[in-house]
């Protein structure tokens, strides 16, 4: 079975879109494939990144998303602000088992690869610790370089297999989107897939092939 993080360089840059997207294509592959984000904030009512992958899904938003926080805040800022705490160990029990149960469970983080989860412990540890390698969600225009390049050293300091750097949102406008896939692969030795901004929520259909290719399928 296939385990993968989708961590981002940022909150907002597109982990849940991609993630989405990805679900449904093994979905209309035949694969299992189930969505697991262990905490979700800013959270009013519904968790809506865990709503948008139970929907590709097909899980219960209560498998999807565990832990909720009413804040818009890392999780561990969320857990001192609020006052609630979590089981990292309940956690990953439920990571085992959602594992077990799916041919390929799609990890997303909150914010980017660094935004701690406990008190100085990020999601790269998590994924250090999972044991998971990760797919890099970034944005497509000016200033990706140093949040991509960062987020990228950042995971291969942990030792983290990065299986792929997506690059989101182009839009045509922005001069660097030309000059931004040729450096990152330079500057990586990952050569990002780049998804336009989409006027909904699927990527096309030569996106979508270009996001399995990158996960192995
Ligand atoms: N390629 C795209 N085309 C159109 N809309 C997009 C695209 N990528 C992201 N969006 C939209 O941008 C917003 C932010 O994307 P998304 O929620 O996936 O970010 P995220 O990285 O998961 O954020 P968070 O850190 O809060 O989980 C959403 O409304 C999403 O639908
Ligand atoms: C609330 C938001 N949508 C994300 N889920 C959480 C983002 C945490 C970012 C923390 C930070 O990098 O400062
Ligand atoms: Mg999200």
């Amino acid at each position: 079975m296939t385990a993968i993080l989708v961590t981002g360089t940022d909150t907002g840059v597109g982990k849940t879109f991609i993630t989405y997207n990805i679900a449904r294509a093994l979905k209309e592959k035949g694969i299992r494939v189930g969505c697991f984000k262990p905490v979700e904030t800013y959270v009013r009512d519904i968790p809506e990144d865990g709503k948008l992958l139970a929907s590709a899904t097909g899980q219960s938003v209560d498998e999807v998303v565990p832990v909720r926080f009413l804040l818009p805040l890392a999780p561990y800022s969320a857990e001192i602000e609020e006052g609630k705490k979590f089981s990292l160990k309940e956690l990953r029990e439920r990571f085992e088992d959602l594992k077990r149960k799916y041919e390929v469970l799609l990890v997303e983080g909150a914010g980017g690869i660094a935004v701690p989860i406990k008190e100085n412990y990020t999601y790269g540890n998590l994924a250090k610790d999972w044991g998971v390698p990760v797919l890099v969600v970034g944005r497509a225009g000016l200033g990706t370089l140093n949040h991509t390049y960062l987020t990228w050293y950042y995971a291969k300091s942990l030792s983290l297999e990065v299986i792929g750097i997506v690059l989101n949102g182009f839009e045509g406008t922005d001069v660097s989107e030309k000059t931004n896939p040729r450096v990152v692969y330079e500057m990586t030795g990952l050569k990002p897939v780049c998804i336009r901004r989409s006027k909904g929520t699927l990527v096309s259909e030569e996106e979508k092939n270009l996001l399995l290719e990158l996960i192995g399928f």
